[in-house]
Order: C-alpha cells, then structure tokens, then sequence
C-alpha cells in the first residue's frame, strides 16, 4: 500500500502486517493488524507522528521518502513507547541527525530505557504545549496509562485531527476508513477488552479531555482511521463506563464431560429466559474473543474439574486473565467437578480474589452429575437470572 494523504498535508506513512498471529507473545490477532504513522508537513517544519513495529524500518522510510527526505523530518511524535509504535525510532534517529523526539516526561524516560535516546535529541513535552510547524500545530495532550503511564495524544489544530495511538485502535490490516469496514466496532471492542479496559479509569479521564475538542478525524495507530469519530467516542464512553448487557460469559474445560454438561444444561436455561449468553470451552478458544465479551457480560461463569489438587490449568490462565483484565461484570457462577476431593472452585476463587465481583454460588459435582447437582444448578440459575435482569 501506498501512502494516503488523509488531509492537505497530512500522510499515512504506515504499514500494513496482513501476517502477524499473535501480540504481546499472548493475543491472537485472526486479521493481522497494522501500525499506523502519519507524516505532517507544515510550512516550516516536518512531523512524523508515531513509526512502526521492529521489522518495518524500510517500509516507513520508503513511504516518507515519496513525501519528504526521512534527513529532513523535524520532529518524531512518540504518542506511545511500545515498541509497536516506537521501534524505528533508532532507525530513524540515525538516518537523520536533526530531528528531535518529543515526549512526556514519563515517555522520555521510557525512549532513553528501550531505544538510547540522547538527551540532545530529546524534546520533553506537556499537557497543553504546542509546537507550530508552520500553518500546522501540534497540540499535545497527556493521556497517561492508555496503556502504558507515558502516553499522550497530539491534537493536529487545523485540521481538527486527534492521533491517539492505541486508543481507539483496532487490530485490522483491512480497511483504512471506519466506512471501509462494516464490522469494525466489533473489533475496536475486542481491541478495548485487550489493552484498554483494565483502564478504564484512565479511559474515561481521557474521554472528559477531550470532550470540548473539535474532531473531524480520529487517527488511531492501529487500524482504520475514523472520518466519523462520533460512533467510536460514544462506545468508548459506554465500554469504559462499565455498561453491561443482559449477557452471561461462560468459560469452561472438561475432560470428560461433567463440566461440559453443566455448562450447556445452564446455557440452554439463559438462553430460554432471553438473556444472552456466550460459551468458551478453553480448550480452544481465543482469548481475544473473551475479551470482547467481557466489555458488556454482566456476569461471568467459570466451570472446571479439578486435577492433581488443584483447577485446571487452562481455567487458572482464564481466571488470571478475568483477573487482569478487570472486566465490569457484577456476579459470578463459580462451578466445578472432582474425583474425590474438589479443589477446582476454591483455586478460582483464590485467583478471582480482590475483583468486585458478586460471587452468587458455586457446584462441585462429584464424577458424574446427579439430580442433587441439577436441583442445585436449577436454583443457581434462576438466582443468576434473577440478577442479570436486576442490573
Ligand atoms: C489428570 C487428572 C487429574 C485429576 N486430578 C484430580 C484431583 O486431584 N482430585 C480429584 O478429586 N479429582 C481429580 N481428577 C478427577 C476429575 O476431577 C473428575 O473426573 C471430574 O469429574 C472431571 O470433570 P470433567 O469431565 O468436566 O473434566 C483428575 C482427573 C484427571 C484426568
């Protein structure tokens, strides 16, 4: 792909990784994803907002190089330290002797850490600085912990264009506007689950920012880039405000069977009361999927047999992630099974401790199901449902 000029002045210089599996050694990503940098050319002066992943060096180049010479970029705009994001930047720091990094002070420190940043080529910014590149300014405005504690978004003043780096991103080689793909919210909530919603504190504080801004365009780092910005700002203001649905989340591994029968017993009783519910054996789900479905599930049911002492692996991994994520939901089921000593729900438990979650109950079959647990699961679920309409 070539570049695009978004606006008068203002080019997509990034790239596109339709191959890329996984993120963060943890996150599959089934479409690829890609990683946005945007060059700003000014009267004066040159910007270049964001770079890419290790890996695409000579892509980036090549794209700044049909606008402008990478020597005569003045200022290099780290938004975000991750290497996603900030990996040319020794690249391009060495192909051109001028340009200097702007940052906030926390990703200053990060940029001297992760990529040998000399001081002299160092530019510490703060909330509310601007920096003129001549009919173009660039306003910068910090927005820490979205997701790591130096971030910041830059405001391009004329043209009303916010660059928020991760915020609002996607995990999307397709597409280039938010027109371009009907499905996108879809998966601008996945990409929320994953990386923003264990801050979603940070996320509202950062909504309440910008909210006297003007925008035309929100130019993400991941994904399309948005001409209608209302739609993702309205989302983001429901995902980060903990809103939920009538939606249960069901996440279980069963070996042979016991939990898998509960589950579906359950499952099958949401789903005749019209609450929705989703089901994950851990077996071979995406945990990005998860992700998305705990932005708005307003209860989570985690199901599996004990073994060798203690929860399944593969629900302790859930559970953690549950854990980290720090999702909205308000109860939970917790249910599960054992030879001869049942130790899988008081694992769970252990890992879930400290989330504020309304524990409604718990199961542990015994071998097989019986009428006692049905009888038993009968009276969890309408408790559940009981809850999920509540609200
Ligand atoms: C590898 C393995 C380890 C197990 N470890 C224990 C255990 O430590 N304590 C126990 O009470 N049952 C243990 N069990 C028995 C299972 O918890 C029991 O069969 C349970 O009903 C399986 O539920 P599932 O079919 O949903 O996986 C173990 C079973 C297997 C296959």
């Amino acid at each position: 792909m070539k570049t695009v000029e978004i606006t008068s002045g203002v080019h997509w210089v990034g790239a596109k990784d339709w191959d890329r599996k996984i993120f963060d050694a943890l996150i599959p990503l089934p479409q690829g994803t890609s990683y946005n940098a945007y060059l700003v050319v000014g009267s004066k002066k040159t910007a270049l907002i964001d770079t890419v992943n290790p890996g695409f060096e000579g892509e980036l180049e090549e794209k700044i190089n049909e606008i402008a010479d990478v020597a005569d970029i003045d200022y290099i705009v780290m938004n975000h330290a991750e290497p996603d994001h900030s990996g040319a930047i020794p690249y391009l720091l060495e192909r051109n002797e001028k340009a200097v990094l702007v940052a906030t002070k926390k990703g200053a420190d990060i940029a001297r850490a992760y990529y040998d940043v000399p001081e002299d080529r160092l530019m510490v910014v703060k909330d509310g600085d601007e920096v003129s590149l001549g009919g173009k300014t660039l306003l910068f405005i910090e927005a820490p912990w979205l997701h790591w504690p130096e971030t910041m978004f830059t405001y391009l003043v004329e043209d009303k264009i916010l660059f928020t780096c991760d915020f609002f991103g996607a995990h999307l080689a397709r597409g280039f506007y938010d027109d371009d793909v009907p499905d996108l919210l879809t998966h601008a909530q996945r990409y929320f689950g994953e990386i923003i919603m264990p801050f979603s504190v940070m996320a509202r504080k950062a909504l309440q920012k910008i909210e006297g801004l003007e925008i035309e365009m929100i130019a993400p780092s991941h994904g399309p880039i948005y001409r209608n910005p209302g739609r993702i700002i309205e989302a983001y203001e429901r995902w980060s405000g903990g809103e939920t649905r009538e939606k249960v989340l069901i996440a279980y591994v069963s070996m042979y069977g016991t939990n898998e029968r509960i589950v579906k017993e359950l499952a099958a009783r949401l789903t005749a009361e019209g609450i929705e519910v989703v089901v994950y054996n851990l077996v071979n789900s995406d945990i990005g999927e998860i992700a998305k479905d705990l932005v708005d599930s307003r209860a989570i049911v985690l199901a599996a047999p004990t073994v060798l002492g203690g929860a399944h692996p593969l629900a302790v991994h859930a559970a953690y992630l549950v854990k980290a994520l720090r999702p909205p939901a308000r109860y939970a089921l917790i249910i599960g099974s054992h030879g001869w000593h049942g130790k899988s729900n008081e694992a769970l438990l252990e890992v879930l401790k400290g989330l504020n979650l309304e524990l409604l109950g718990t199961l542990d079959v015994h071998a097989r199901p019986g009428m006692g647990d049905y009888n038993e699961l009968v009276r969890l679920t309408n408790l559940l449902i009981n809850k999920v309409r509540e609200g």
